[in-house]
């Protein structure tokens, strides 16, 4: 656990990951309440609504040139006048993932294991589609090399 917590780089290029790629990209709610939206629009409660995670990791007021990865956007000095709202790849609230700390847990550790063994590298684009989660629609083709340790 204490190593885990020392992969600050690889923690922000899963953060940054799961801010272009939400793996839930949509979730959807039942308003419990009417809402009046500051737009003056009036949600009337038992409406179903959908929340677009996707959109919300690419508004510019939170991040500028939102179609670049860059994964020091989650240094702490960039987070710390950050909305708590705008990064929220495992929702947010009483419903959210409750797998959240464990999925990252598990990241880490595949990541640095792959790794320590292998490079890794993109062979051409992928499509993002979806099918409840966010999936590729034709396959992800990647090259691999054994690492040589030097
Ligand atoms: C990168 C990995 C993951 C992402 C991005 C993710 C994302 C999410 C999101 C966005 C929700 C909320 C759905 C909603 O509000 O309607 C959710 C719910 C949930 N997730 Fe995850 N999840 C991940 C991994 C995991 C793992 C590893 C587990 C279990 C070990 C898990 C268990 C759950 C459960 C049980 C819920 C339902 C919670 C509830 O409704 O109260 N998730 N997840």
């Amino acid at each position: 656990m204490e190593l885990f917590n020392e992969l600050k780089y690889i923690e922000r290029v899963i953060k940054e990951t799961l801010r272009i790629y939400p793996s839930v990209p949509v979730i959807g709610r039942e308003i419990a309440k009417d809402i009046d939206l500051p737009s003056g629009y009036k949600v009337p409660a038992g409406s179903i609504m959908a929340v677009i995670i996707a959109g919300i990791h690419f508004n510019k007021k939170h991040y500028p040139n939102p179609e670049v990865f860059d994964p020091d956007r989650f240094l702490p000095e960039k987070m710390v006048n950050r909305h708590p709202y705008s990064y929220v790849p495992f929702s947010a609230g009483p419903r959210n993932c409750i797998g959240q700390r464990f999925a990252m847990l598990e990241l880490k550790s595949a990541i640095s294991h792959f790794l320590l063994k292998y490079e890794i590298g993109a062979e051409g684009d992928t499509l993002p589609g979806m099918i409840l989660t966010l999936q590729s629609d034709n396959g992800h083709k990647v090259w691999l090399r054994p690492r040589v340790n030097k």
